[in-house]
Parts: structure tokens; C-alpha cells; sequence
């Protein structure tokens, strides 16, 4: 079934976007692999299909496929993107969007000056739910791996679950090695995105994130709304904070009352459009 598809990122976290709403097609895990190949296919972190919603109070259902062809429940960077995409294609001419994903409601605001605000949610605390093996609700987590050692993480979900680690340095930090262990990480029943962050004063962080079921990505939406939060919860940050990405800078804002929802901003671009046998 040939469909349009549009190339899109997030701070260089790039997307394939395809509309099922006005096309017909069926995702299959196979060939999400298979498109997401940076040689041999389109090349993305997450492919994102705009779907009709099941209710009657959203606009749309967003979907979101990492490259290894997992379905997950959040994407960040996606959200922006998933907004700018539904309004330049006319499929609504709505500047503040509601969505539905597999976590629940999100709402999605296209401002005037090109950024996109996503209202991202309260953070999940608890270890049961993010889900992260642990007997009790902690701010951080100290536990010994095999391959590591001892390692100190905080543990968020922001729909999708987050281990985040303190680093000096993330230019140093052993993303590349520390990700794939810690994403696969027994704690983490159902793996886990692993950042890193480096603070450098309570209103800005540098973070590098390895995302589950894609690798190090450019920028993480999700893992910086976490970060943050880890980060107020250890008493490290204050609210307001600029995360500065390999591919750019995001603002999460969040209050530090574990109920508030945390806003996050930041661009969404479209980079080319194309006809694909999904
Ligand atoms: N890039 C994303 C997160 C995508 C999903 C993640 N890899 C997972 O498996 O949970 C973002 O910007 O939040």
C-alpha cells in the first residue's frame, strides 16, 4: 500500500510521519525495521502515525514505533512534531491539539513563534507503575549490576519509563556502554530509556540519552522531561530548566508538586515529504 510520509525532527530526534487518518495502511513491526534503516531505508529513531481518535473528545490518536519496531507509549520530541504535522497538512486547523496515546490524554499548542508546548503530564513515581523493581518509592535508587557495578539512578515515568544517572561530564559519560546494560537492566521489567545529565546550575542541564529500542538519540523529549524532574526531586534543580541536548535546547517547566503537570517547549520541523510502500 503506497502512502505520503513526511521526514520530520525534533532537535535532530527524526521521525517518518505517516496520516492513516485520510490514507489506508497497516504498521507491521517487520517493516518498521525495515524503514528505519538509515541505509537501506527512510532512516528515522521513530516512525508516528496519525490515526482517527476513539473518542469523541480528541482530535486524533498518535501512535509512536521505535526503530526496532516496538510500539511505546510517549514520545516528546514526537508530540511537537505530531502537532506541526496535523496542522500543515490541514488535517486540522486547530492550533491546540488533543491527543490521545497509549498513556492517555496530551494536549499539544502551537505558539506564534514556531515552537511547539506540549503539556507532557504528571511524572509516575511510583516503582510499580513506571514499572522499576524496588520496595518502596525513592528519589534515587542505588543497586550493583553485574557488568557496571554499583549504580545510583532516579527512576521516572513519563508514561514511558527513565532510569537517569548524574555524570560530571556527558561528553565523557559511557553512554555507548552504561545504555544497553541499564536499558536491559532486570530492575527495569519493561527496559527503560537511560540518561545521562550533567548539571550545570539549578536552571540548566547538559543530558545524552540512549533510548530504548532506538540507541542514542540526538534528543530525548521524553528523557529530558524526566531528567528534570529526577533532578528537582533530588534537590539539584530548581523550576524552569534549560536542557541543552546534542541537538539543541528544550524548556521543561514543572512546579515540584508531584501532581502538576510539566510543560514542555521546543521546535518541530519538517524536512522533506515522500511516497513509500508501507
Ligand atoms: N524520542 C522520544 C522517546 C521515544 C520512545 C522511547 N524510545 C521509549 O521506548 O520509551 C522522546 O522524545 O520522548
Amino acid at each position: 500500500m503506497w502512502v505520503k510520509f513526511s521526514k520530520m525532527h525534533g532537535l535532530g530526534n527524526d521521525f517518518m510521519v505517516i496520516d492513516l487518518v485520510t490514507q489506508n495502511g497497516h504498521v507491521r513491526p517487520q517493516r518498521v525495521r525495515e524503514l528505519s534503516d538509515r541505509n537501506f531505508g527512510v532512516g528515522f529513531d521513530q516512525l508516528l502515525i496519525v490515526e482517527k481518535p476513539s473518542r469523541p473528545d480528541v482530535d486524533f490518536k498518535y501512535r509512536i514505533f521505535n526503530a526496532d519496531g516496538s510500539e511505546v507509549e510517549n514520545c516528546g520530541n514526537g508530540a511537537r512534531c505530531f502537532a506541526r504535522f496535523v496542522y500543515d497538512q490541514r488535517l486540522t486547523g486547530k492550533r491546540c491539539i488533543k491527543v490521545e496515546t497509549a498513556n492517555g490524554l496530551m494536549s499539544l499548542n502551537l505558539t506564534d513563534d514556531d515552537q511547539v508546548v506540549v503539556d507532557m503530564g504528571a511524572p509516575i513515581l511510583e516503582p510499580q507503575l513506571i514499572p522499576f523493581k524496588a520496595s518502596q518509592q525513592a528519589a534515587e535508587y542505588s543497586f550493583a549490576s553485574d557488568t557496571i557495578g554499583e549504580v545510583t539512578l532516579g527512576a521516572v515515568s513519563m508514561g514511558n519509563p527513565h532510569g537517569v544517572l548524574r555524570v560530571d561530564d556527558v561528553d565523557t559519560a559511557p553512554v555507548e556502554q552504561w545504555g544497553p546494560l541499564l536499558e536491559s537492566h532486570s530492575r527495569f521489567p519493561a527496559k527503560a530509556n537511560i540518561g545521562f545529565m550533567q548539571i550545570v546550575d539549578p536552571h540548566r542541564i547538559r543530558l545524552r540519552v540512549f533510548e530504548r529500542g532506538s540507541g542514542e538519540t540526538l534528543a530525548c523529549g521524553t528523557g529530558a522531561c524526566a531528567a528534570v524532574v529526577s533532578g528537582q526531586l533530588r534537590g539539584w534543580l530548581q523550576p524552569g530548566v534549560t536542557v541543552s541536548l546534542p541537538g539543541g535546547e528544550l524548556f521543561i517547566d514543572w512546579d515540584g508538586n508531584p501532581d502538576s503537570h510539566i510543560q514542555m517547549t521546543g521546535p518541530a520541523v519538517t524536512v522533506f515529504e515522500g511516497r513509500i510502500n508501507l
